[in-house]
């Protein structure tokens, strides 16, 4: 490569598939062009071409990390396997310099019958790396994976979790030039995910390229210098990650990548009387993970009629959504995280009280009140999730708390009559901090 710098070189890469509509048509295909070209005759063609991606161009650098976005069935996953080489272009080339160590699909990259160990060898001797080498880092990869006994099952007894868990061990310690992850890492519990971020982070400053698709604006911002917005197949934005994912929610929301959204406003949170709707309990029916030394484990999302939120209008509208958090220990700096996903697990919107500069007091045992009030945007008629976080950010490196991902389910019933006009999210005016309402005593749980 020309430039030393350049640790991934993307030219002009085209991929596409041959679509037959019927099975005889890929028959006719196989036989009669050949007949037609022996004849003389014009080569008819049974096949509709997709193009998957076309035409892509450009170079990551050493020391970037660059995440790569886009709806689902864009071309992310295509991209990465042939950056990977286990899958050719149609046309065009990618070039590379140094050590690649991929996490892609799961299922690839590990033989099923042998056991975690042997696939730490067999793994890292593909990526070059000596027996002696992979002895003297042996101790460290399973430290990481942190699978315990189960090192020495065949891999095929695995979770999907503890696959990532080796792989991603594997990976990152093989000291690669350049690191492309595909999603695995949203397989992993919250707590691996975490401590993939920070080995990616290092990674990253050891001066090696890191690519990774993610469906996290979170990861993105706090990650990626770049992102790269991938959109049926093309590159649709390739920019700075505050700007880029500004546009693609709003896109994913709205249909509209136009206008910039606007800021989101800092979270209000002020002293409202309890609205008449009846908490839910997050007990069994939530996802929860995190230390659980303060839990989330009640829930009410009210409509502008104080009424539960069951079925959102599919207009912009105000909500207000508590929660009841339950401290066990002291939470010296919480972080309260706020996300709305649609059926496809993609975020529409995401926030947490830090990075829309909204301070929240410490929390002291006992249990408390927090209200959250939102503008959900307008949004298309289907399922929605709304997840719920509260993290410890004292460290400096935040702590999961409790994470509730599919914490309060809605429905968007009508079709939206117009567009709104620009912007996300928008956070009710009120304080602008988060502040504790309340000490209050149990209430009623509808669960
Ligand atoms: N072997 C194949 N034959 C035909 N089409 C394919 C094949 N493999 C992938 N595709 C199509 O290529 C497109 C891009 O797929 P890809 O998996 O790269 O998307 P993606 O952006 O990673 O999606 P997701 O976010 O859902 O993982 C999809 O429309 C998919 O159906």
């Amino acid at each position: 490569m020309s430039s030393d710098n350049v640790a991934v070189r993307v030219s002009h890469l085209t991929k596409s598939y041959e679509i037959y509509d019927t099975p005889r048509d890929r028959l006719r295909q196989f036989v009669w062009p050949r007949v037609q070209r022996l004849l003389g005759l014009r080569q008819r063609q049974y096949y509709r071409e997709f193009r998957v991606l076309q035409d892509l161009s450009f170079e990551i650098r050493r020391g970037e990390t660059v995440a790569i976005v886009g709806k689902n069935g864009s071309g992310k996953s295509t991209l990465l396997q042939i950056i990977c080489g286990t899958l050719n272009p149609s046309r065009g080339e990618v070039q590379l310099n140094g050590r690649v160590a991929a996490l892609l699909e799961l299922g690839s990259g590990f033989n099923p019958e042998f056991s975690g160990r042997e696939n730490v060898y067999m793994n890292a001797a593909v990526l070059g790396l000596a027996r002696h080498e992979v002895d003297a880092k042996l101790a460290e990869i399973l430290a990481f994976a942190d699978i315990g006994a189960f090192i020495d099952q065949p891999v095929k007894t695995y979770s999907s979790g503890m696959y990532v868990r080796l792989a991603f061990s594997v990976a990152i310690h093989v000291e690669p030039d350049i690191l492309v992850v595909d999603e695995a890492l949203s397989v992993g519990d919250i707590r691996f995910q975490s401590k993939c971020l920070h080995a990616i982070e290092a990674i990253k400053q050891r001066g090696a390229a890191v690519l990774f698709v993610t469906h996290s604006p979170g990861q993105v911002e706090a990650l990626c210098s770049r992102a790269i917005w991938l959109h049926d197949g093309v590159v649709k934005a390739d920019e700075q990650p505050k700007t880029l994912m500004r546009r693609y929610i709003n896109f994913m929301t709205h249909d509209m990548d136009d206008a910039v959204p606007a800021v989101v406003a800092p979270v209000a949170c002020d002293a409202q009387p309890a609205p008449s709707a009846d908490w839910v309990g997050l007990g069994a029916s939530g996802h929860r993970s995190g230390t659980l030394s303060a839990v989330i484990d009640r829930i009410k999302v009210v409509g502008p009629d104080g009424a539960a939120l069951r079925v959102a209008d599919c207009e912009t509208q105000a909500v207000d959504l508590f929660l009841s958090v339950l401290v066990h220990e002291r939470v010296p700096m919480p972080l309260l995280a706020v996300g709305v996903f649609n059926e496809l697990n993609e975020p529409l919107v995401h926030f947490n009280s830090e990075n829309v500069g909204a301070a929240l007091a410490a929390l002291a045992p006992g249990r408390h009140t927090v209200r959250v009030a939102l503008e959900l945007p307008a949004l298309r008629p289907g399922e929605y999730l709304i997840s719920v976080g509260l993290d410890d950010g004292v460290s400096g490196q935040s702590v999961v708390l409790c994470h509730v991902y599919d914490a309060w389910p809605f429905t968007v019933a009508q079709p939206p009559r117009r567009k709104p006009q620009g912007g996300y999210v928008q956070i009710a005016a009120g304080a602008d901090t988060i502040a504790v309402l309340s000490r209050n005593e149990d209430e009623a749980v509808s669960t």
